[in-house]
């Protein structure tokens, strides 16, 4: 079956709100459909590509957005991550979790200039969370990028979804990134904090209560999801989904939530769970990692479009067009 992905130009595997997905393309302009995939392998019974995410896409080669294909032990990729701007929520200070709130103007204009900041560094491949605050951010980012090329979210919900979301000129397919949206990227379940109001609740429960219900690393909310289980599937789907698109060269933006993120970040800094009780991430502000040959780098923010120097880190990079 992996052959019917080979010739898929942007050569991903798609995800909305399903466990396990893969992309399924049978011509080289469609949009990959990973609930197809999975009800084929569900229907089957079969195994046969759900279970090896990497090779899958080691199959699946990009070839429209590098001018050369680096080898994975040359190549070098980078990473953005980037918290959701102030969502209306935020601005009351309510607990949202996994309710779906829209950005405030100033959240709006907070991904803008995110994008502002970014707007250099390449960029392949967008995954976001499926709330619209994070999605609103990656859009609204793009509309400053360099490349501008167009984020077009990719629905693979159904066949039919598929089939009519459909690009049939190969040219308009690589003028676009692909944002593939994943549940498991989703701000942490709060549970029953949901909708409830953050400073009133630390004033019922304490405040210590309250600080460890948000940043400890095992003890959930009542009903809800600790930092722990929401690192089960979010991590898990970084590494099954998003890190074969950096060993592959690609360039990725990840567009999710302050506890989503800081469980990826636990990840690819190596924090332990005290380490990661202290680390807070502001809203819409974009985080930036090199991939280079199995290890994840950190560097930092980058500070705007004038400070080359922060993300000009590799000339090989720099002097890829991506087009
Ligand atoms: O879901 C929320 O309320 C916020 O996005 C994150 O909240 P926290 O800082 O309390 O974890």
């Amino acid at each position: 079956m992996a052959a019917t992905f080979l010739n898929h130009p942007w050569g991903l595997q798609g995800s909305c709100c399903i466990p396990s997905s893969r992309m399924f393309a049978s011509s080289s302009l469609r949009f990959p459909s990973s609930s197809l995939s999975w009800h084929r392998h569900k229907v089957r019974g079969s195994s046969s590509f759900s279970d090896d995410p990497a090779a899958f896409i080691s199959d699946a080669i990009i070839s429209s957005h590098r001018h050369e294909s680096p080898s994975e032990s040359e190549s070098e990729s980078t990473l953005i991550l980037i918290r959701h701007g102030e969502s209306l929520w935020n601005e009351k200070n309510l607990f949202t979790g996994c309710c779906d709130v829209p950005l405030t103007r100033k959240g709006v204009e907070e991904a803008i200039e995110a994008g502002k900041r970014i707007s250099y560094i390449p960029i392949d491949i967008i995954f976001t969370s499926v709330l619209i605050r994070a999605k609103m951010t990656a859009m609204l980012s793009m509309t400053q990028h360099h490349q501008k090329k167009v984020p077009i979210i990719i629905h693979n919900e159904s066949e039919q979804a598929t089939a009519w979301t459909r690009i049939y000129s190969e040219k308009t397919t690589k003028q676009s990134i692909p944002v593939i949206t994943a549940w498991q990227l989703n701000e942490r379940m709060y549970g029953e904090l949901q909708g409830l109001n953050k400073q009133e609740t630390a004033e019922r429960y304490g405040k210590e209560k309250v600080h460890e219900w948000r940043r400890s690393f095992d003890i959930p909310p009542p009903k809800g999801e600790s930092l722990e289980m929401c690192s089960e599937r979010a991590v898990a789907y970084f590494k099954d989904f998003i890190e074969p698109h950096l060993k592959s060269g690609r360039h990725v933006m990840v567009a999710a939530h302050g506890n989503s993120l800081r469980s990826i970040i636990m990840y690819l800094e190596k924090l332990t769970s005290q380490e990661v009780m202290n680390l807070e991430l502001s809203t819409g502000v974009p985080l930036l990692y090199i991939y280079k040959e199995g290890k994840f780098i950190s560097r930092g923010s980058p500070v705007g479009t004038t400070e080359v120097g922060v993300y000009a880190y590799t000339q090989s990079t720099n002097n890829n067009e991506h087009d």
